[in-house]
């Protein structure tokens, strides 16, 4: 009977060399199937001498039972290795931090070009909007812009080519925003045409302008944003009290100073420069020049035909690039167009 505790230990063995449930299977088979190594022995029992029946069958049941508690064993083994490897698998950490949903937000420059919207809608502006693509017309010649002036060269302005690879008489990449409000003013003249008097108009012209100078301070794209009053009594009064209140709600500063300095545009008579200065902080007392304006010169009405003996107004250009520096403390304006995300996640 010795046979019969090797064929246990080897059965056992075997079993605990599987680690795979079907090949387990596989292993019991060869021992307690059909063809098994222990059921031939019970078969085999018929062949013994009835006196030793008895004794051998008790001893290959009592192997049987041992080789069935190894299978039982393992199998259950398995089932908790199956069992611990799933739990490990998806295990959730709950201790690691929510993903969250990333929140966007507006670019700075773009949060700059709204609050101003927003300021001179308030007191009766629109916000109009124009091609960037414009005619020699409305970018220079109705601004009373001298036909040899400087800035119609191809050093200052984008000229587009023409099919055939030439430059396109007169069709360019517009250099301020004031075209916007030259088509403005032809639009709401023949919108009123016939009538005794027009309405006034007031308008917000901001957008993207394009200058052949970029180098370390300047981009070739930047942006503007113009505004026009016209109307039949309109004066440099009401220019800066408009600038002035403007520039104290933008900055949310009523301690702040404005100040006019006379100079010279084409399309405005007089012209000014205007400054502003901070009392506090640390910019305090530091004159910074902020926008351009004047009373729109008469021979520009007269290119959008309107009579300049019975309509006048003012006008003024400025960069919110510049403004949005101001406001937010920054000192380098590609900052802002660097896409940056460690920049631009300050503004979100
Ligand atoms: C950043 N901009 C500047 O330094 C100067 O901009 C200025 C100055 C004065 C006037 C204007 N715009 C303007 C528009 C029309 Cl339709 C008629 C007359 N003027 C823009």
């Amino acid at each position: 009977m010795h046979n019969l505790d090797q064929i246990v230990h080897a059965a056992s063995a075997a079993f605990a060399a599987t680690d795979d449930p079907d090949a387990l299977e596989q292993v019991k088979a060869s021992y307690l199937g059909k063809s098994g190594e222990i059921t031939g022995l019970l078969k085999g029992l018929a062949k013994l001498p009835p006196d030793q029946r008895k004794t051998a069958g008790a001893a290959i049941n009592h192997a049987k039972d041992a080789v069935e508690a190894a299978l039982a064993a393992r199998r259950e083994a398995l089932r908790q290795m199956a069992l611990q490897a799933r739990l490990a698998e998806e295990a959730l950490d709950v201790t690691l931090p929510g993903r969250g949903q990333a929140r966007g937000g507006l670019h700075p420059v773009t949060r700059t070009l709204e609050r101003i919207e927003a300021l001179f809608a308030s007191i009766g502006f629109e916000v109009a909007d124009g091609p960037e693509i414009e005619a020699d017309f409305q970018n220079f010649t109705a601004l009373n812009t001298p036909a040899d002036h400087p800035a119609r060269s191809m050093h200052d302005t984008f000229y587009l080519q023409d099919e055939a690879g030439g430059v396109a008489e007169g069709v360019l990449l517009r250099t301020h925003t004031s075209p916007i409000q030259v088509r403005y003013m032809q639009a709401h003249v023949a919108r009123h045409a016939g009538r005794e008097s027009m309405p006034e108009i007031r308008v917000i012209a901001p957008g993207r302008v394009y200058r052949v100078d970029s180098d370390a301070t300047h981009s070739p794209m930047f942006h503007q944003v113009e505004g026009l009053w016209i109307g039949e009594n309109v004066s440099f009064a009401d220019l800066k009290g408009v600038i002035s209140d403007f520039l104290r709600r933008f900055f949310e500063n009523d301690d702040l100073q404005v100040r006019f300095r006379p100079s010279f545009f084409p399309f405005t008579e007089p012209s000014a420069e205007i400054d502003m200065a901070f009392m506090s902080g640390t910019l305090k007392g530091r004159w910074l020049e902020i926008a351009g304006c004047g009373m729109v010169h008469p021979n520009v009405l007269r290119h959008v035909n309107i009579d300049p003996e019975k309509y006048l107004g003012f006008a003024f250009g400025m960069g919110p690039d510049r403004l949005t520096m101001l406001r937010y403390g920054v000192n380098d304006l590609r900052l802002f167009f660097d896409g940056d995300l460690r920049f631009l996640r300050q503004f979100v």
